[in-house]
């Protein structure tokens, strides 16, 4: 399928995306827009957008918008949305439970870098607490966040956690599980392959991070 990713030069919402279709094995096209052309009207997809916004993703004629939407479909169509109703009501809820802490951190990173940075990694333990529980309660942690297979919440989970860990290296030292989980996830090959890869390093968390 041709698959098109549409999105500005930045890991952001995208990343979890990218993540799913590099350990899967497929290949996709960038669509980069450039945030200057976006705002300024002078592309002109910011009226078309669903939301107005990115991420958008193609799939042949067929179009998504909502990150969360684009992963959950591409679950659905490549064997990554559990094995059962069950699993699949516990992959939802534990994305849903990712993209919470993501708007958090979105608020610092984007409203209150420069004062709120102590203040959130104080309290970001009792985000982390549940993540913890939650690869706890799955064959201890040593396997996906839920059931025996890879999800679309895995890669979710798995950026948000690289994303806090470049906020703050030592953030997931308290938590074992956490730590084991995205050094497995990062050593997958394919994943592993493209955390090296040039696109990948070219692009900031979000327009706020500096390269
Ligand atoms: N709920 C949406 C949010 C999308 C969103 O907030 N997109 C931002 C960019 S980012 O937050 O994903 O980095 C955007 O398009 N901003 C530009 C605009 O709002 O015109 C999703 O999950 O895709």
């Amino acid at each position: 399928p041709g698959y098109v990713l549409t999105y500005f030069p930045v890991r952001g919402r995208a990343e979890p995306i990218r993540l799913l279709l590099a350990d899967q094995g497929i290949s996709w096209k960038e669509d980069e827009v450039q945030i200057p052309d976006w705002f300024s009207g002078k592309d002109a997809r910011k009226k078309e957008a669903v939301f107005g916004q990115l991420p958008q993703f193609q799939d042949g004629d067929y179009v998504l918008y909502q990150s969360n939407s684009i992963l959950r479909y591409l679950g659905n169509k490549h064997g990554l949305t559990g094995a059962n109703d069950e699993e699949r009501g516990h992959i939802d809820m534990v994305n849903d439970g990712v993209e919470d802490l993501r708007q958090k951190y979105g608020r610092l990173i984007f409203f209150e870098y420069e004062t709120g940075k102590d203040k959130y990694l104080k309290e970001l333990p009792s985000q982390l607490d549940f993540f913890e529980r939650i690869l706890s309660k799955n064959a201890n942690g040593s396997k996906f966040v839920v059931g025996q297979k890879i999800s679309f919440a895995d890669y979710n989970l798995l950026d948000i956690l690289q994303c806090h860990l470049d906020l703050c290296s030592k953030s997931l030292s308290a938590y074992p599980l956490l730590t084991a989980y995205v050094e497995r996830l990062v050593a997958r090959p394919k994943i592993s392959e493209y955390l090296k890869s040039d696109a990948r390093n070219k692009r900031p968390i979000t327009p706020k991070h500096k390269k």
